[in-house]
């Protein structure tokens, strides 16, 4: 599948829009579009207790695969950052576990981009086979 990125960053921008960020005030949007062609949203969305606090990255794949939809075509992710926003370790690990080889796009406000993929952004990351109980 053509993936149309232009559209795929507007999402994203549209989605940082929604963000709960009482406590951060830093807003993150993010865009997954999924193998039937639609685009699922993903917010920031914090809490007075922080570690509770859900990234847009997280937000937008378990708004997908809530939905059924599990197959990622790309996810494009948006902050108003010096350059492309630098996702979390903690969804690092959450798409590297879902779409290790997910076509990423990285961003800020101005566009400046970076394309990635979980896998890139997690090098020797931790994963099901790692699980004693697989042996
Ligand atoms: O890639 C990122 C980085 C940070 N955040 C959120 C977490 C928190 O709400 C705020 C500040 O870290 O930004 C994301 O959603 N995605
Ligand atoms: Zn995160």
């Amino acid at each position: 599948m053509m993936v149309d990125y232009q559209a795929l960053l507007a999402n994203a921008k549209t989605a940082r829009e929604r963000a709960y960020t009482p406590y951060s005030r830093f807003k993150v949007g993010a865009a997954v579009l999924t193998a039937s062609g639609q685009i699922f949203h993903g917010c920031n969305i914090e809490n007075a207790a922080y570690p509770v606090c859900l990234c847009a990255e997280r937000s937008a794949l378990a708004a997908a695969w809530s939905a059924g939809e599990i197959e990622f075509i790309a996810l494009a992710v948006v902050a108003d950052t010096p350059g492309p926003v630098a996702p979390c370790g903690m969804c690092r690990q959450f798409m590297f576990e879902l779409a290790p080889d997910l076509p990423v796009l990285l961003a800020n406000l101005a566009e400046q981009t970076q394309h990635t993929t979980p896998r890139e952004l997690l090098p020797s990351g931790f994963a099901s086979e790692s699980l004693n109980h697989n042996r």
